[in-house]
């Protein structure tokens, strides 16, 4: 909905991808940013400073983007204030995570609940590391808890859903950085535009609008993730720093490039793509995740074990359906391996959850309840066996 102002979105999640990402591209492209965020701080900082700046950092030198045009509200404390952003803004997107998903669905249901069926719809794009993350969204928005049912039969003239696949490597920052996020030179930012076809695209630099956004967000969430994931839980059991540091190891290289070959293999096959074009692929996001500019710990992007070795994520998706076609998973499970080993970590509380489901759960249980996988799957065994080994060694320590 255009107002006096020109376009308005509504972002919630004001982290390292909120700010460095959706924030920037979405100022680049003309629009007042509203960031919701549950952050007391971190809100405080954005609305007492007026400008931040995008670093961009890469073997090819710094180059900078300044963002202002922006405001935030506490969503936990201003619920009212943010149900009338969200009435007449024009877009809302988020990265606070899939898990969070569901928290931030009611005041988007209260949002979109009063806006008029004359208007355009609002366009809400969720850009979180998950296959079908807008659409999980969604359910949430209209489940009965949020959304009267009598409204669904017209809940499409008020409100649009599309999912998206996003992609650009931002670090934890410095916490004496300020607002300003320093982040990779490389984005893709790829959104399915079938939902917004009769009503309009928004006009957002740098989005790739695709037809069929399957192939995108697995080749992505199996390659980019996958192999930042091996790198990071391997590294953390060799005690290295950053993923960087891991890669200069042999060892934990050689285990990315098996483990990111044989979700080449699976991609291939399913989505019939071009195998030399996927190892091109492959060879740029080692590198990418490799690069020295960036110093992301392997704790980041290790974050949430429980998350990741669920049924649809990066490691235990792709094994799955290897296995189910008889292809290799050699280096899948090794990198599983060491997601199970990730346990304890400071600040990481799923890391904790998942050292107590191992501690007081079967192997079948935990294969069960963590990834989700059930007996009559062939992966299923070589899972088993994978936790047993991991509770054998806790129980030795
Ligand atoms: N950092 C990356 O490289 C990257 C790249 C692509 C996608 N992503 C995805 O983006 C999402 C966010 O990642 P991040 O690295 O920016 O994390 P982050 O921790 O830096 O940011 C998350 C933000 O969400 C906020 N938040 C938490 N609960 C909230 C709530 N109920 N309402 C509003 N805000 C809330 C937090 O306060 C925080 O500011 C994740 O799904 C991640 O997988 C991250
Ligand atoms: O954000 P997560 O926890 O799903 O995964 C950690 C990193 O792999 C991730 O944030 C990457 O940096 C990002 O997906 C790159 O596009």
């Amino acid at each position: 909905m255009a107002n006096a102002t020109g376009k308005k979105a509504v972002h919630f999640g004001a982290g390292n991808i909120g700010r460095g990402f959706v924030a920037c591209f979405l100022h680049n492209s003309g629009y007042e940013v509203v960031f919701a965020d549950v952050n007391g701080d971190l809100i405080d900082t954005i609305n007492s400073t007026p400008s931040y700046k995008v670093i961009e950092v890469g073997s090819e030198g710094t180059s900078e983007n300044v963002i202002t045009n922006y405001r935030a509200i506490n969503s936990r404390t201003h619920e009212e204030d943010l149900v009338e952003e969200i009435r007449t803004a024009d877009v809302v997107t988020c990265s606070v995570g899939p898990n969070i998903l569901k928290f931030i669905a009611p005041v988007i249901a209260k949002g979109i609940d009063r806006r008029s069926d004359d208007e355009t719809p609002l366009h809400v794009i969720a850009c979180e590391n998950a296959i079908g993350a807008t659409d999980t969204l969604a359910s949430y928005i209209k489940d009965a808890k949020n959304t009267d049912p009598a409204r669904l039969e017209t809940h499409h003239l008020r409100a649009r859903y599309a999912n998206s696949a996003i992609d650009r490597i931002v670090p934890a920052q410095d916490p004496n950085a300020g607002l300003d996020v320093k982040l990779e030179k490389f984005f893709e930012w790829v959104v399915d535009k079938t939902p917004f076809e009769d009503i309009g695209i928004p006009p957002i630099e740098g989005i790739q609008w695709v037809d069929n956004l399957e192939p995108f967000i697995e080749r992505k969430l199996y390659t980019v993730n996958t192999g930042h994931a091996t790198a990071a839980y391997h590294g953390y059991y060799r005690r290295k720093r950053t993923v960087y540091d891991a890669l200069q190891d042999k060892e934990i290289m050689a285990e990315v490039r098996g483990a990111l070959t044989e979700t080449k293999n699976l991609l291939v096959a399913k989505h019939g793509i071009d195998e030399e074009a996927q190892l091109a692929y492959m060879n740029k996001i080692i590198k990418r995740i490799g690069n020295p500019h960036l110093e992301d710990a392997v704790e980041r992007v290790g974050r949430a074990p429980l998350r990741k070795l669920s049924r649809k994520e990066r490691f235990i998706g792709p094994a799955a359906e290897a296995a189910e076609n008889d292809m290799p998973v050699k280096y899948l499970l090794d990198a599983i391996e060491m997601t199970f080993r990730f346990q304890d970590v400071e600040g990481d509380d799923e890391s904790k959850e998942l050292s107590t489901i191992m501690s007081e759960n079967t192997p079948e249980d935990v294969v069960a309840k963590v990834c989700g996988i059930k007996p009559t799957e062939k992966i299923y065994p070589r899972l088993v066996e994978v936790v047993k080994r991991v509770q054998a060694d806790s129980q030795e320590e």
